[in-house]
């Protein structure tokens, strides 16, 4: 029997890459894997450079040393906007939707910029209204009229425009009241469900071992500090790992 070796290959794997803004080091030789259809928590105190990580993946930050690997090809040298057709989409922090157009035209702006085609626009609109029905509703009210989370959700959608595998979200909760967030989170699980790979960059450890995430990484002063299955974990193991050095 032939054995397929791609079956079990991560979606995107990450070596020991160390990312700078000129002089200062701020990602040390950090090294992660993410599988189709789970979510791995980046973890870490204020400046322990998740931020950072993410971007040097995505290639909005250029690599010091170290590769990147999506679907199987070294995209180390790609830029971000030759990644998303390979299949990776981020959300950065804060909730990038353009506040003053209306729902449907921010989800527009993703596809083009996406570079989904003209002809398949309705289509992608109407699978993106049945993923978060609320943004259908609310499709020709201005994105600044809209809840936080509703928002969240309207710049993951923007990111699903591409239909990216693997998908890096930065701090999804932030600035978001506890309903919210739950709202976000069970978006980001049923995404994880149907088999897309996750990076999810979170500061409520208790959340991200409550059930979200599959596996933690921890990442203190640029390093990774920790990193194991999330059921492995206590809330007690992740602090160590964020206050040990
Ligand atoms: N544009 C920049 N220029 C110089 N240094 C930066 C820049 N952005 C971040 N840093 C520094 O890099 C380090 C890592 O910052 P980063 O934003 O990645 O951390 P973080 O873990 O995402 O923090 P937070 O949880 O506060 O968002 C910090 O020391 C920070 O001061």
């Amino acid at each position: 029997m032939t054995v397929d070796k791609h079956v079990d290959a991560p979606e995107l794997e990450v070596d020991s890459v160390s990312v700078a803004y000129g002089d200062l080091v701020a990602v040390w030789d950090a090294s992660l894997e993410l599988r189709a259809g789970s979510i791995t928590a980046l973890v870490g105190r204020n400046g322990a450079g998740k931020t950072t990580l993410i971007s040097g993946v995505c290639g909005l930050l250029p690599l010091r040393s170290g590769s990147v690997r999506l679907l199987g090809e070294d995209v180390t040298e790609v830029p971000p906007w030759g990644r998303v057709p390979r299949g990776m989409s981020a959300v950065q922090e804060g909730k990038r939707v353009f506040r003053d157009l209306t729902v449907r035209e921010n989800l527009l702006l993703g596809l083009r910029g996406n570079r989904v085609k003209r002809a398949q626009f309705d289509s992608a609109l109407a699978e993106l209204y049945d993923r978060f029905p609320i943004l259908g509703e609310r499709r020709d009210q201005r994105a600044a009229d809209l809840s936080g989370g509703q928002q969240q959700m309207l710049a993951i959608g923007t990111a699903l425009a591409s239909r990216p595998k693997v998908l890096l979200v930065d701090e999804p909760s932030s600035g978001l009241a506890p309903v919210f967030v739950d709202v976000v989170f069970e978006c980001l699980e049923r995404l994880r469900d149907e088999g897309m790979a996750i990076l999810l960059v979170e500061q409520l450890v208790e959340e991200v071992l409550g059930g979200i995430a599959d596996e933690v990484i921890v990442l203190e002063r640029g390093r990774v500090t920790l990193r194991d299955a999330a059921a492995n974990l206590s809330v007690d193991d992740v602090a160590r790992g964020i206050y040990s050095s």
